[in-house]
């Protein structure tokens, strides 16, 4: 176009040069020709600089979004970008990467993105993908991640989209997520340990999913490492077949090539539906609060292009805040439904965002639209072109069911407002996580909030505190009792503090699980005590090779909320593995144990517990708080109460503490310095009546378990 204009441009003017032309012709053909000359220059000069400019917004746009997402992808985006858009379908590989926890799945990951340049050697850190601080910290995958890698095979170009995912129970729900965006998984075993618990539970999901399944046998390089005694172990339990099975060390990089080649042979490419209506499954999801909501997906039909209009199909709603007056949203009656988003922005994982002006089917990538509201692209919709919609929606997730509930309280009770748009975003990026209202007299106003474990409260906790900045009080974990009033009502109670008084119910029911335990074979007995200690019910026992056995039980959730996982692991050198399921209600003999704190019922103390245990975790729970709370200048008595009943006590001996006491005289300041520390030392305590109790002290009834049993 710039060519043609210059040409366009030139010819008058060899005119006026020519140099048979008096120099009077020429200045009257200068003359003449200087309207046009201008405005042709100007007019090119004004394209220039609008290309320059637009160059310099988008280089602006995808600066500014990798530096957030930490990248450092710069000038050969758009090669880059070209490159990729230019593989066939044919040629697209999707997978994940399933295992049991610590098999190695993210140290893979990286050794992938590695081995395919998709991260450069200086970029690249251990657990590239996990880019939370809380994993790296503690070393574990919360959130599935995506990667784009492009790998040369046979002389052709291949788009590997990879899904990291974690391994822990609680976050399985991440798991089902990647799987249904995916052809093939690759199922690293850790070639020391073999088929653990959640191995299993994972293939059963990819298997589910029709997914193509790849044995990798990890961590050869160890000495302990029996790479062929694990492939027979998992051709016997799993029933797949391992003869060719990769030995890989993600560690040492051996195998990495072996594995590539395997994704690109073995894993079908997805399937060419390019000219069907635009049906993408959202993935996962978080709240940039620069860009509002942003979706990853991947497009299962059709395509989809930067600008276009699509309709988020499970919300039935979508919104154009840029065509219509943002004063038709306040119009009561107003019909939602008619709102649609435009795709401002769309692009690939690479893993860092990267524009891209069209995606087609098969590939993963991520959209951003304006998108404020967080409940207009929860992960599970589908997202469909608003001028061409698609007739039926894609299945999308089961809804996770929270297991365990919480009391999640700010401590300053201004940050209750802060608190709840928090916990709302993070619920975007975290489908598992529930809440809604609560308040009591000693807390004030804060959240009930359910989680599918231990670990993933104790995430949300964290995640809340870091990235939110807040400063949070929470009370001790508790299930969902079912109460059966005399008056016929069932109510569901996750609060042992709202528990129906006892002349109005006639029975409680708890929620029981299936619990599958895999361990070696000399853990069996301790192992067995453990379950029937927690009121565990025999199921089976099986030997699923001759020295590993599977032991099933039934057993109150109640009782597996707290420490029943460390136990399992200690009491198995660290061998054993579990995996459990929810099967429904049974009626038990339980009862409400309140606590007393100087005479006053403290409710986020108040727990379930069954009858034949309530005595001597009423005693165990008085002298545990004896020792959290701290002395304070009157004496303190702490009771357990079954209704009016006191079954244990204990009392905290006054003290006075002054911590001034030791400054005679001197500078006021120093004075205020001790007291500002001892202020501080105070704010993580919640003041229920004259009595300041610590955080701790709400967890109390969790430590106990050990001594109670
Ligand atoms: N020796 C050896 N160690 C390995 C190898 N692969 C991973 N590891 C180690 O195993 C531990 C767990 O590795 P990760 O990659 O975090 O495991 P993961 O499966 O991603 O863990 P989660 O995401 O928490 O489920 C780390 O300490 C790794 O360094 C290997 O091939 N050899």
């Amino acid at each position: 176009m710039a060519t043609g204009g210059l040409l366009h441009f030139t010819n008058p003017l060899s005119s006026v040069v020519n140099p048979n032309n008096t120099y009077k012709q020429q200045q009257q053909l200068l003359h003449n020709h200087r309207g046009s000359f201008c405005n042709k220059l100007f007019s090119a000069q004004n394209r220039k600089r609008r290309r320059r400019k637009a160059s310099l917004i988008v280089c602006k746009a995808s600066g500014a979004q990798q530096s957030r997402r930490g990248g450092g992808v710069d000038a050969d985006i758009d090669v880059g970008q070209d490159r990729l858009s230019k593989v066939p379908i044919s040629n697209i590989r999707n997978f994940c990467i399933i295992a049991h926890i610590d098999h190695g799945k993210s140290t893979l990951a990286d050794k992938l993105l590695q081995a395919t340049g998709t991260v450069q050697k200086r970029e690249m850190k251990e657990q590239f993908l996990d880019n939370m601080d809380l994993e790296r910290e503690r070393g574990i995958t919360i959130k599935l991640q995506a990667a784009r890698m492009r790998y040369f095979y046979e002389d052709k170009a291949y788009c590997l989209n990879l899904i990291d995912t974690p391994g822990h129970v609680d976050f399985s729900y991440e798991v089902s997520h990647s799987l249904a965006a995916c052809e093939g998984a690759l199922l690293v075993v850790d070639a020391s340990q073999g088929v653990q618990a959640q191995t299993l539970a994972n293939v059963y999901l990819a298997l589910e999913n029709n997914l193509e399944i790849i044995p990798v046998l990890n961590k050869i390089d160890l000495p302990g490492a029996e790479p062929d005694r694990i492939a027979r172990e998992v051709e016997e339990i799993i029933g797949l077949d391992c003869s060719n099975a990769i030995r890989c060390s993600a560690k040492e990089g051996i195998g990495i090539t072996e594995i590539l080649n395997a994704i690109v042979e073995k894993i079908p490419p997805p399937q060419d539906t390019v000219e069907n209506p635009l049906r993408a499954l959202i993935f996962d999801s978080y709240y940039d609060p620069y860009r509002g909501v942003i979706a990853y997906f991947r497009v299962i039909d059709g395509r989809i292009k930067r600008g276009d209009r699509v309709y988020f199909m499970a919300s039935g709603k979508a919104s154009c805040f840029y065509t219509l007056p943002l004063c038709y949203k306040f119009i009561s009656n107003f019909d939602c439904t008619k709102y649609d988003y435009y795709a401002d922005e769309i692009g690939v994982l690479s893993p860092n965002q990267l524009q891209a002006d069209e995606l087609f089917a098969g590939e993963v990538g991520y959209l951003s639209a304006s998108i404020r509201s967080v409940a207009d692209a929860r992960v599970g919709d589908t997202v469909t072109n608003y001028g061409r919609k698609a007739e039926k929606s894609l299945p999308g997730y089961e809804k996770a069911t929270p297991m365990v509930f919480c009391g999640l309280f700010p401590v300053d009770a201004d940050q209750f407002p802060e608190l709840r748009d928090a916990l709302d975003k993070l619920q975007l990026n975290d489908a598992a996580l529930r809440f809604e209202p609560e308040s009591s007299s000693a807390m004030g106003f804060g959240f009930r909030c359910g989680f599918l474990g231990l670990l993933h409260m104790e995430i949300v906790q964290e995640r809340l505190e870091r990235e939110y900045n807040l400063n949070l009080i929470t009370t001790a974990p508790s299930v969902v009792y079912r109460v059966n009033c005399v008056n016929g009502d069932i109510v569901d109670c996750s609060n042992p503090s709202v528990l129906p008084e006892q002349g109005k119910r006639k029975s409680i029911e708890e929620p029981i699980v299936k619990i599958e335990m895999l361990t070696p074979k000399d853990y069996i007995g301790s192992l067995m005590e453990l379950a029937q200690d927690r009121r565990g019910e025999f199921k089976e026992m099986k030997y699923i090779t001759e020295n590993r056995a599977s032991l099933v039980y039934e057993l109150p959730l109640a009782e597996m909320v707290g420490d029943f996982f460390d136990q399992l692991k200690s009491r198995s050198k660290g061998y054993a593995s579990m995996e459990y399921s929810f099967i429904g209600y049974r009626e038990s003999d339980l009862i409400k144990l309140d606590v007393q704190i100087n005479g006053e019922k403290v409710e986020p103390l108040a727990t379930i517990v069954h009858k034949d245990k309530a005595y001597s975790i009423g005693r165990a729970l008085t002298q545990k708080l004896k020792e959290l709370i701290p002395r304070q200048m009157f004496k303190v008595p702490i009771q357990a109460c079954i209704g009016v009943k006191v079954i244990a006590s204990e009392t905290l001996s006054a003290i006075r503490k002054d911590v001034t006491a030791k400054c005679y005289g001197g500078d006021i300041t120093r004075k205020k310095k001790l007291l500002k520390k001892q202020a501080e030392g105070k704010k993580r305590m919640k003041a229920v009546g004259k009595v300041d109790v610590p955080q701790e002290a709400f967890m109390a009834v969790l430590k106990l378990e050990k001594e109670v049993l």
